[in-house]
């Protein structure tokens, strides 16, 4: 079974108070997603293999560590996910990045795949896939089954918001892709949003509605 991480740094905690807040405009949604994308990075990248390697100051030889291992990429979700992309690269700037282009149909809310773009050796990368909203995991169910069928195999999933329920159906689907959250919300309502949530996260960070 994955493992699921709710965050619980207070920084977190304090921006996702705020891009909750109906009155917060795209500009400050924008910035504060960023920076708590950036923040979670942080924090899902806390077992990273480390090496060490024998350097040179200007004063003497010693010994440093380094990152080992899988080299990483980060896969946001369209359109949500990628406000998320420029936090990620904040922690992580030699991270390839792929795009998966998913839209949840708003009558059957069944994700409908629209485009995917993925570095040429995503499969040997380990692969943050990153989304805002996980609502009922369609969209991540999804877009982990396609990284999936081009052989990814170390994935984990980053959100700020999740549903009990999106937890559930993900860790069903995708039992190895451990998963990375915000803030876990009390439950779905009649139109599988979030509750409380935060409303329409694409529609906030791009101004559409
Ligand atoms: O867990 P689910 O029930 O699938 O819902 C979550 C999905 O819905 C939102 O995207 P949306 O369909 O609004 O597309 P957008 O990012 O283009 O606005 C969100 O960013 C997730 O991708
Ligand atoms: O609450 C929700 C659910 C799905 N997508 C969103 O952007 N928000
Ligand atoms: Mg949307």
């Amino acid at each position: 079974m994955s493992k699921v991480f709710v965050m619980d740094h207070p920084l977190i905690q304090h921006k996702i108070g705020w891009i909750r807040r109906k009155e917060t405009g795209s500009k400050e949604f924008r910035t504060l997603i960023s920076e708590i994308a950036m923040l979670m990075c942080y924090e899902a990248t806390r077992d990273l293999k480390l090496t060490d390697i024998e350097i040179e100051t200007p004063i003497c030889k010693t010994t440093v560590k380094e990152l080992k291992g899988k080299k990483l990429a980060v896969v946001p979700i369209l359109r949500a996910g990628l406000g998320m992309v420029d936090g990620m690269l904040a922690m992580i700037p030699a991270a390839k990045v792929g795009h998966i282009g998913l839209y949840r149909d708003p009558q059957t809310l069944k994700p409908v795949e629209y485009y995917c773009k993925l570095p040429e050796d995503c499969d040997e990368r380990e692969v943050f896939v990153v989304d805002p909203m996980l609502a009922t995991g369609g969209s991540s169910i999804a877009a982990i089954q396609m990284l999936k069928d081009r052989g990814v195999k170390n994935i984990r999933f980053m959100c700020i918001i999740a549903a009990p329920e999106g937890v559930k159906a993900m860790q069903e689907a995708h039992p190895d892709v451990d998963i990375y959250i915000g803030a876990l919300d009390k439950k779905l309502n009649e139109h599988c949003y979030i509750v409380p949530g935060l409303g329409d996260a694409g529609d906030r960070i791009f101004g559409t509605k």
